[in-house]
């Protein structure tokens, strides 16, 4: 191959969202020439209509729900503050422009050819752009992401996905969200707490099915607590149009509704229409994620994938780290780099946020037995008891003992609902991590007064 033809790279990278750039940008860190495609706005789904939008639309939520405690300890503040979403919207799109103008201000920096184009494969070594040129590759990274799914739903076309929320400009008065996963239960809380009526209509006995079912179960209740209307085990048959707004019609027959907007998050598909897939021979699953291997290594060699379109953990932090690892055994001599999927921390950004690592009691005693030992503390965090709050943390540790010493007792899982459950996680996980017993968590001097010291004195 020669260095000189301007079409033919070490690299092309199909997907400038979170995988996709990471990859790109450890690549030509270790000196690889790279073309990087992508037809939308930097930074994909996380930057445009997932995390970052999100975490601001919930920061927002948040201060909300702190104004009504600062009023309940004595502050003058109106009984409904008036919220400008207009307005935050503004500060909020400021901010995502600002991470578009750092990613192609990198770009440039670093070398990286970008184009504003779709990608699709012709065969294992040559990517085809949108308007027809084609590019050679020694290696390709797909890193396409996914899309929300619509249900076949009778009336299914009067909804609204979780993309169209963040168009949104002002709170609808009654709203009904579908689904009861991630999205469902973090935009409920933050549109309740902006001034809507919600309630979440999902199929599942409970939320959040993967999560631990008792912090589950607390979550409900804070979100009872909240007003939003929870419809359990209850699936929906059609959306109908009642009037001017749209009823959820069950599949007992029940109606609920109407609503002004029924927000469908029944979760995401692989992006991977026209890519090319089969001319180039890369096998897809049953749910039609691009099959990998632990190295990222699709069933064609040269071409690799990460990230949502590999239905593997669908989380940022795992697109960026499966890219960089891959990046490092192709392009930077660490023949054996590859991402660990085992214990992946995550945040469920609901309201109080729910952190989790590791199994959940019942994963911990289907593998484990009679040698899991569980650790909780129900709690008020001071500011709730001040504010004379009803509401309780919930902390958890699920443990594996070989015997009863807490030295004996290896941390398996840890689940944490209530403030500050997002920030105070990730040190934990590191422990989790490198294999921490109860032991480890006693020997710790407890940081006072605080929510996380809660976790070094479970006994
Ligand atoms: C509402 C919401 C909230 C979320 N919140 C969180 C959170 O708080 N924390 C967290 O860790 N994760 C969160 N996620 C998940 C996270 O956004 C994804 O896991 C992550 O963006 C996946 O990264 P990716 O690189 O695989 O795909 P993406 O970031 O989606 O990037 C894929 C890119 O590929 C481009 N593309 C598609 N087809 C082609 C083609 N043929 N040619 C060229 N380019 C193409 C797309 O335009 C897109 O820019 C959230 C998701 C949603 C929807
Ligand atoms: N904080 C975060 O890290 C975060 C936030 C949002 C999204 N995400 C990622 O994005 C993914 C997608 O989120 P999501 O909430 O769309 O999916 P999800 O997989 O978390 O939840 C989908 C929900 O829809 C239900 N469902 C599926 N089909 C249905 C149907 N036909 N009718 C009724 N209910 C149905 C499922 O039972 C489930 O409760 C998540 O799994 C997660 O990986 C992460």
């Amino acid at each position: 191959m020669s260095a000189r033809d301007p079409m033919e790279f070490d690299l092309v990278v199909i997907g400038g969202g979170s995988g996709g750039l990471a990859g790109a940008f450890r690549a030509a860190a270790h000196g690889a020439r790279v073309a990087l495609l992508e037809p939308s706005e930097l930074g994909g789904t996380c930057v445009n209509a997932g995390c970052v939008p999100k975490k601001a639309m919930w920061l927002a939520a948040d201060l909300a729900s702190r104004i009504g405690q600062a009023a309940d300890l004595g502050f003058d503040v109106p009984p409904r503050p008036a919220f400008a979403w207009r307005e935050f919207i503004t500060d909020r799109q400021r901010y995502i422009a600002g991470i578009h103008a750092s990613y192609r201000r990198r770009l440039d920096e670093a070398g990286i050819v970008w184009m504003p184009q779709r990608g699709r494969l012709v065969d294992a070594r040559t990517v085809e752009t949108g308007d027809g040129v084609r590019l050679r590759a020694r290696h390709v990274l797909i890193a396409t992401g996914s899309q929300p799914v619509h249900p076949e739903l009778p009336g299914a076309e009067l909804g609204v996905v979780s993309d169209d929320f963040f168009h949104w400009n002002e709170a609808p008065p009654r709203v009904a969200l579908v689904g009861g996963g991630y999205i469902s239960v973090e935009l409920a809380a933050v549109l309740q707490a902006l001034g809507s009526n919600v309630d979440i209509h999902a199929r599942s006995a409970r939320l959040l099915s993967a999560s631990d079912a008792e912090i589950v179960e607390q979550l409900q209740e804070h979100y009872r607590h909240l007003g939003i209307g929870l419809h359990l085990g209850a699936e929906p048959a059609a959306l109908e149009r009642d009037g001017d707004g749209i009823v959820v019609r069950g599949k007992g027959g029940a109606r609920s509704g109407p609503y002004d907007q029924v927000l469908l998050a029944v979760g995401r598909r692989a992006c991977t229409a026209d890519l090319g897939l089969d001319a180039a021979g890369v096998r897809v699953d049953a749910r039609g994620n691009i099959e990998v291997d632990a190295l990222q290594t699709t069933s064609v060699d040269g071409v690799h994938a990460v990230g949502d379109v590999t239905g593997k953990a669908t989380l940022t932090p795992v697109a960026i780290a499966a890219a960089r690892r891959l990046m490092d055994r192709l392009f930077g001599g660490q023949a054996d780099a590859k991402l660990d999927y085992d214990d992946i921390p995550t945040v469920v950004f609901s309201h109080p946020p729910l952190g989790a690592v590791g199994m959940t009691e019942a994963q911990a005693r289907g593998a484990h037995g009679d040698a899991v030992r569980v650790y909780r503390t129900k709690f008020r965090p001071m500011l709730q008891a001040l504010a004379d709050s009803p509401l309780c943390s919930l902390f958890k540790l699920v443990c594996v003992a070989s015997g009863d010493a807490p030295a004996q007792q290896r941390v398996v899982g840890i689940h944490l609902l209530g403030d500050a459950a997002d920030e105070i996680l990730q040190g934990f996980a590191v422990a989790l991590k490198m294999g921490a017993t109860l032991a480890d968590l006693h020997d710790t001097v407890a940081l006072h007064p605080t929510s996380a010291e809660e976790l070094v004195l479970l006994r």
